[in-house]
């Protein structure tokens, strides 16, 4: 449990979460437990001692030392998930979680790629989890979207095959996948590499959104709303080193998908009061609040939110401002937006008075 005093009504705080990488939501004892069930041979432990244990394992990852050091063990991880039930489970565990913190809409990433080069099939991992969505919203309401990820340190041409075997599964017409995404190595892999796919996605109406100023610098965020048409910017923390381009996000309520602990985590900031949440408040910049890779750095969307009110402090009403402006940036219907929106009243309504 987190030390600040506003814990309970930051939990029950309708939250929205847009920013979660599904094959990062597995944690070491269920990789081990996948490893041995599918016999998937991990690295040498006399190679890397990381994989001596569970225990040596959760102890390596609280020492990454950058985005692609974390990476090479996030690509090495998700090879364990082989069966269309190993990613109904991952996904399922993920949102269980979700709803235990108060997550009533997720939209969440996966990286088809990573799983297509080793000989995983595209329809085996959307089949495992649009079965975790079905169950996650018939058992809790919790609704959610997908959001297919390239991964940006392939060419874009491989990109392409991934987006035309959606394209010809009428994933994107018929709602399986809501929109498109970039991730993976930032810097020296600017998003314009990919603007082909992403303007096709434009023109079918393809949700679009990507990794932008996390590691790279503030003109991977223009590249990304002006070349790549993104609706949203993932990270975006360099956003502050461009104040004209900051005051364009706010006037365009762009939304920044933030993530706290992943962003000390990987060594982007050294500390959660380093973040640009102060500043984005005060120029009205829209984000929400995200675990990221939430089993490899050390904490779920409330442990986020609660990273985020121990360094800042935020009244509840800035509080009801963050939750508003994350469900007017997720990608459900209106209908849904307006459930949620009355959600977050109900809440305020509650809560008034405590802080
Ligand atoms: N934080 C992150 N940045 C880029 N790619 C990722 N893939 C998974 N997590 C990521
Ligand atoms: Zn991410």
């Amino acid at each position: 449990m987190c030390k600040t005093p506003l814990h309970s009504a930051l939990h029950a705080l309708p939250k929205c979460e847009h920013h979660l990488h599904i094959e990062g939501s597995l944690s070491p004892s269920l990789l081990f437990r996948l490893a041995a069930t599918n016999n998937v041979p991990l690295p040498d432990s006399t190679l890397d001692p990381s994989f001596a244990s569970i225990s040596a394992l959760e102890e390596r990852y609280l020492h990454f030392t950058s985005l692609n050091d974390f990476l090479h063990y996030y690509f090495i991880g998700m090879s364990v998930l082989i069966t269309a039930s190993d990613f109904e489970s991952l996904a399922y565990e993920y949102f269980a979680r979700a709803h235990a913190d108060g997550v009533l809409h997720a939209e969440i990433f996966f990286d088809p790629q990573a799983h297509t080069h080793r000989g995983i099939a595209y329809k085996t991992v959307v089949e495992g989890l649009s079965a975790a969505q079905k169950r996650a919203e018939e058992e809790w309401g919790l609704t959610s979207k997908l959001i297919l990820c390239f991964l940006r340190h392939m060419s874009e041409t491989d990109a392409d095959v991934a987006y035309q075997e959606a394209v010809a599964l009428g994933h994107f017409s018929d709602g399986t996948v809501a929109g498109i995404g970039l991730d993976s190595s930032e810097v020296g892999f600017p998003p314009e590499i990919f603007r082909e796919v992403f303007t096709d996605a434009r023109e079918k109406g393809v949700r679009r959104t990507a990794h932008a100023g996390e590691e790279g610098d503030a003109s991977y965020i223009q590249r990304a709303l002006d070349l790549c048409y993104t609706e949203r910017i993932d990270h975006g923390i360099r956003l502050v080193e461009d104040e004209g381009l900051l005051k364009r996000v706010a006037r365009e309520k762009t939304l920044v998908t933030m993530c706290p602990l992943s962003n000390v985590r990987l060594r982007c900031v050294s500390k959660v009061a380093d973040l640009p949440v102060r500043k984005f408040l005060d120029e009205g910049v829209r984000f929400s609040i995200n675990s990221d890779d939430p089993a490899y750095f050390g904490g779920y969307i409330l442990d986020n939110y609660c990273a985020v009110q121990e360094a800042f402090g935020l009244t509840l009403g800035e509080w009801k401002g963050i939750a508003e402006g994350a469900i007017e940036g997720s990608w459900c219907d209106d209908g849904r937006k307006k459930v949620l929106l009355s959600k977050v009243a109900e809440w305020a309504e509650k809560y008034k008075g405590v802080a």
